[in-house]
């Protein structure tokens, strides 16, 4: 037999192309959802070094949970490559909600991550199906294009979320409101201060805390008015602003001022989930946009 011969298993079928870059976009999104899990300090939010504003979870629960949802983002890929409506996608989520309260016992630690990194990894699974490139631009098009009529009806939905409710009492942005609008935040805000973040020379750490601060600064994160009203909201778009103003990311002392920040959300139990989401999304995009053009 020759020693280098792959070695075949009966139970695994063989993958075809399309297969594999599923498999790759899955991959991307957990470690995306690492990447912003793993950064500190950051406002108010669970890292490896402490667990932020919250005591239902830790770092720990996190990762159960990624490791819970590592089939949903292949499985929600392939589904986008089939043409599929909503519906489909929706019965995913809604099992990958359920797969993750399992395993981390009841606790809601990625149910924003799994829409919005979902529904990014069914348009890049329909994208490529097409023959077209998984870029920032055409995965917008491509989710305005396919989904963006059913994510609209569902946002005018009257669901009876912490998420919904604080939209509607407050006239927000929600989580379904920024997808059914193609995910202005993200591709308008917070990737575009990655990239000028990384340009500009800052190290990994500085340029994720310049995205995060810029998605707390502009996203109307449902979390924080949960958490502290209307002015909880206001207060940490505030904070995020003068951050950013100050230099964000990009100054030395980044991560000693992220860690004031840090404390001031700990005070008060805030912590921007929304926005934590949206880094991990910046990141999956630039992983995604790299993985495409080195398959192709
Ligand atoms: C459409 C749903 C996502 C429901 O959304 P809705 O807005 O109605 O409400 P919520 O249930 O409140 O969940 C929204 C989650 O999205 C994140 N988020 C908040 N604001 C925004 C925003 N403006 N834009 C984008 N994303 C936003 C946030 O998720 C993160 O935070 C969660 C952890 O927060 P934590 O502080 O622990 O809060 P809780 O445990 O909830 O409360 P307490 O601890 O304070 O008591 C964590 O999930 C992060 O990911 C919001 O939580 C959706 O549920 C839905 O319809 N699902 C079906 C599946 C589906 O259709 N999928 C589509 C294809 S994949
Ligand atoms: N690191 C984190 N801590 C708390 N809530 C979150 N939601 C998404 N990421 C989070």
């Amino acid at each position: 037999m020759n020693a280098r011969a792959p070695l075949a298993s009966p139970d695994i079928p063989p993958r075809d192309d399309a297969g594999a870059f599923h498999a790759r976009l899955g991959r991307a999104a957990i470690a995306s959802l690492y990447d912003e899990l793993a950064l500190e300090p950051k406002p108010g939010l669970v890292s490896f070094a402490d667990a932020g504003s919250h005591d239902d979870m830790d770092g720990g629960t996190f990762l159960r949970s990624l490791f819970a949802l590592r089939h949903f983002f292949v499985r929600v890929a392939a589904q986008g490559a089939r043409e599929a409506d909503f519906a489909p996608l929706e019965a995913l989520g809604i099992e990958a909600e359920a797969r993750m309260l399992h395993a981390t016992g009841g606790v809601n630690t990625h149910r924003g991550a799994i829409f919005t990194l979902g529904l990014l990894c069914a348009a890049a699974g329909a994208a490529r199906a097409a023959g077209e490139r998984c870029d920032a631009a055409n995965l917008r098009r491509v989710l305005l294009a396919r989904w963006g009529d059913a994510l609209a009806s569902r946002a005018r939905r009257a669901l009876d979320t912490h998420g919904a409710r604080a939209a509607r009492a407050h006239g927000l942005r929600s989580a379904s409101e920024e997808a059914a609008q193609g995910l202005p935040t993200l591709f308008d805000h917070v990737l575009p201060a990655l990239r000028a973040a990384r340009g500009a020379g800052a190290d990994d750490r500085g340029a994720k805390l310049h995205a995060l601060f810029t998605a707390m600064a502009q996203v109307d994160d449902t979390n924080l008015v949960h958490r502290g009203g209307l002015q909880g909201l206001r207060d940490a778009q505030r904070l995020a602003r003068d951050f950013l103003a100050e230099g964000g990311g990009l100054r030395a002392e980044a991560a000693a001022r992220a860690a004031r920040v840090h404390a001031l959300f700990v005070e008060r139990r805030l912590s921007p989930g929304g926005a934590a989401d949206l880094l991990a999304a910046a990141c999956w995009v630039e992983r995604v946009e790299r993985l495409d053009v080195a398959s192709r």
